[in-house]
């Protein structure tokens, strides 16, 4: 399960997508996702003082004591701070639910900042916004792709965003240090940005990993996550992943995680099962699934969708 590939990511551009050229986007994005359950997207609707200002904003966050970034404010269940884990040292991350509704984060931010932090909760929501038209572009693709463009008004509307920031200390070696464990994402799709320090691999279906290092500032890294695995009934694919952390800088990521809203039931349409498609997951909701995710049994589990739900 260690061996490495020299191999890249398909990179798919979406800097300008019209008439002419959807349909061949539309199909690379469909067949990256069946194959792979990612690929590189380049996106340029985020201007760089935004995604700069964004990368601050990370940084200040984790620079503020630790007694303020454990307080309790992301009110999404199992989504706030993770860090100083003996298995994990390196790693810390916070959960910043709702991430592109405005008065949510500014909500969040004021707990962080009772003072309040304008530009901080302006910078993350701007970002979330944008990125988040990238995610809904990449959800009508694949519905359309799989033949049910009928659901996608009922896809939009029974999702939400959680946006996951992420810091990893750099272990001053030249070592490959573990900086985040062998998983899959459970949300519907994750799309991952990160600073110029490189260390995420994505496992291919014959397990091998595939080093990511973004072709350039617009490339975005999405990801298939369990549920959109379980929704299109096993069609696409949702990749192992982890971080490896080597050097002397410190690494900053983001992930902005689709989620099903809170009570929606994760159910493949009936158009997609069928004699040669036997159902392979049963229907769940999505907070249960976590629930078991984040149990004693659930985090020694690398296949908890196949454990908690398969037929
Ligand atoms: O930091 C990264 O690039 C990956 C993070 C990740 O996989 C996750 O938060 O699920
Ligand atoms: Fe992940």
């Amino acid at each position: 399960m260690d061996s490495e590939t020299s191999q890249k990511l398909q990179a798919i551009d979406f800097t300008n997508i019209n008439l002419a050229n959807r349909e061949l986007v539309k199909s690379q994005v469909y067949e990256a996702l069946v194959e792979y359950g990612c690929f590189e997207a380049t996106f340029d609707k985020i201007p760089l003082e935004l995604r700069k200002a964004m990368f601050g904003a990370i940084q200040e966050l984790f620079d503020l004591p630790l007694e303020i970034k454990t307080l309790d404010a992301c009110k999404m269940k199992h989504q706030g701070y993770v860090g100083q884990s003996p298995e994990i040292p390196l790693f810390e991350s916070l959960g910043i639910d709702y991430a592109n509704t405005f008065e949510r984060v500014e909500t969040i931010t004021n707990t962080w900042w009772p003072q309040g932090n304008p530009s901080f909760s302006k910078t993350i929501n701007s970002f979330t916004v944008k990125l988040a038209e990238l995610d809904e572009m990449i959800r009508k693709m694949v519905l359309e792709s799989l033949g049910v463009e009928k659901y996608i008004e009922e896809h939009m509307n029974s999702t939400d965003y959680l946006l996951r920031v992420m810091k990893y200390k750099s272990p001053q070696t030249n070592d490959k240090k573990l900086g985040l464990v062998t998983h899959t994402d459970q949300a519907l799709v994750t799309i991952l940005y990160q600073n110029q320090v490189g260390g995420l691999e994505v496992m291919t279906k014959d397990e091998k990993w595939i080093s990511y290092q973004p072709s350039s500032p617009h490339s975005f890294l999405v990801i298939v996550g369990d549920s959109f695995k379980a929704w299109s009934n096993g069609r696409l694919h949702s990749p192992f992943h982890r971080v490896m952390i080597s050097g002397n800088e410190t690494r900053y990521s983001l992930g902005l995680f689709t989620l099903p809203k809170k009570g929606c039931i994760v159910n493949a349409p009936d158009e997609l099962v069928d004699e040669e498609h036997p159902l392979l997951f049963k229907p769940y909701d999505f907070v249960e699934f976590l629930n078991y995710r984040y149990s004693e049994k659930g985090l020694r589990d690398p296949f908890s969708l196949r454990t908690y739900c398969g037929v």
